[in-house]
């Protein structure tokens, strides 16, 4: 088994969190499993899961695997799941993170996120992504973030959840939940990577003491063929995954590529034995043209960041 290097950002609370950890989002359920478990041989410490990817049933199986098989241990591995947005009453954060613990095998989450700052109408215990009216329009929920804040926060109380964050946050949501809450964020994950810089929320988030975690940090792939990151990885000798995964490491950043493929879940996680010139991260950041892969507005038809 390949040597644990993980690096650690801390939180706001304390804890610690593996700045490399493993995506699942679009991970068939007849892959997953084994994704899972060749990321963990490869040294992953961090897995990013969500009960919208509607796989956790098989991550936990293969979590079941791997610690009835003695490779790993529960307490080794770092795990952050999702809060759905059909899923923001009081009632059903509670019922929600129950069902991902069940799904996932566990008895706590090291992270529980609110995967966005929108509430839509329940849909029952099998989620949708958007529920919508007869005009196509996404049926909203009048469930305000603090309700769901402060059921998030009763979830730490409860020793389920070891830290709470949010997804898809811009200041002003943050500005929102610092006025309120008891337990202040420690995570905000957003899409970043060099074409989605993102620079007022990282130094808006800094100052406030919450971490970045990048999704899609390979911009869901489209990055892969960018003629400058590929300039980039020739010169440094490495993949053009592994130039964009070491751009998020280095502004302070923790990140989450996905991949089913073993060649490609190996090679993602070599980024923390390299180091990229300021000269040549000015460079990616020059890419910067605020695109969003997960634009709220085409997914959901609802603009939370105009
Ligand atoms: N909070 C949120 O709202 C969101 C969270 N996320 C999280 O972030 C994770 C990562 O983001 P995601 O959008 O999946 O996209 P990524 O930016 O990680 O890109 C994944 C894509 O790139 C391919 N790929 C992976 N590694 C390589 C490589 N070395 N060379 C070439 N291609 C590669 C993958 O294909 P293959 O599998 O075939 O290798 C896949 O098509 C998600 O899986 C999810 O866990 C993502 C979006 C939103
Ligand atoms: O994490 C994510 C990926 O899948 C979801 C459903 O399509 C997205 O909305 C979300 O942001």
């Amino acid at each position: 088994m390949t040597t644990n290097k993980n690096n650690y950002l801390s939180m706001n609370n304390g804890k610690k969190i593996p700045v490399i950890g493993f995506g699942t989002w679009k991970s068939p359920k007849n892959v997953v499993g084994e994704s899972i478990k060749q990321a963990i041989k490869a040294g992953y410490r961090h897995l990013d899961c969500a009960a919208i990817y509607k796989n956790e049933k098989e991550v936990g199986a293969a979590l079941k695997e791997v610690f009835d098989s003695g490779l790993i241990k529960r307490e080794e591995l770092f795990i952050t799941s999702k809060l759905w947005c059909t899923c923001h009453s009081k009632e059903n954060v509670e019922k929600h993170l129950k069902i991902t613990l069940a799904d996932l095998g566990l008895d706590y989450l090291d992270l529980y996120l609110v995967h966005w700052p929108l509430a839509f109408e329940y849909t029952g215990e099998c989620l949708e992504i958007n529920p919508v009216d007869e005009n196509g329009n996404t049926k909203l929920a009048r469930i305000p973030m603090r309700q769901t804040w402060e059921a998030m926060e009763k979830l730490v109380d409860q020793g389920l959840v070891r830290s709470i964050g949010v997804a898809n946050c811009n200041v002003q949501t943050i500005i929102d939940i610092l006025s309120y809450a008891r337990i202040r964020p420690a995570m905000n994950q957003v899409e970043l990577n060099p074409y989605n810089t993102q620079q007022r929320l990282k130094y808006f988030c800094h100052l406030n003491g919450i971490q970045l975690t990048a999704y899609s940090p390979l911009g869901h792939g489209k990055l892969i063929t960018d003629k400058v990151v590929c300039e980039l990885a020739k010169k440094y000798n490495r993949s053009v995954a592994n130039i964009l995964c070491r751009w998020a490491i280095q502004q302070g950043f923790t990140v989450i590529p996905k991949s089913v493929n073993p060649d490609r879940i190996k090679d993602n996680f070599k980024v923390l034995d390299f180091k990229i010139d300021e000269s040549d991260m000015s460079i990616l950041n020059n890419l910067n043209k605020n695109l969003r892969t997960c634009d709220p507005d085409s997914i959901f038809g609802v603009p939370i960041f105009a």
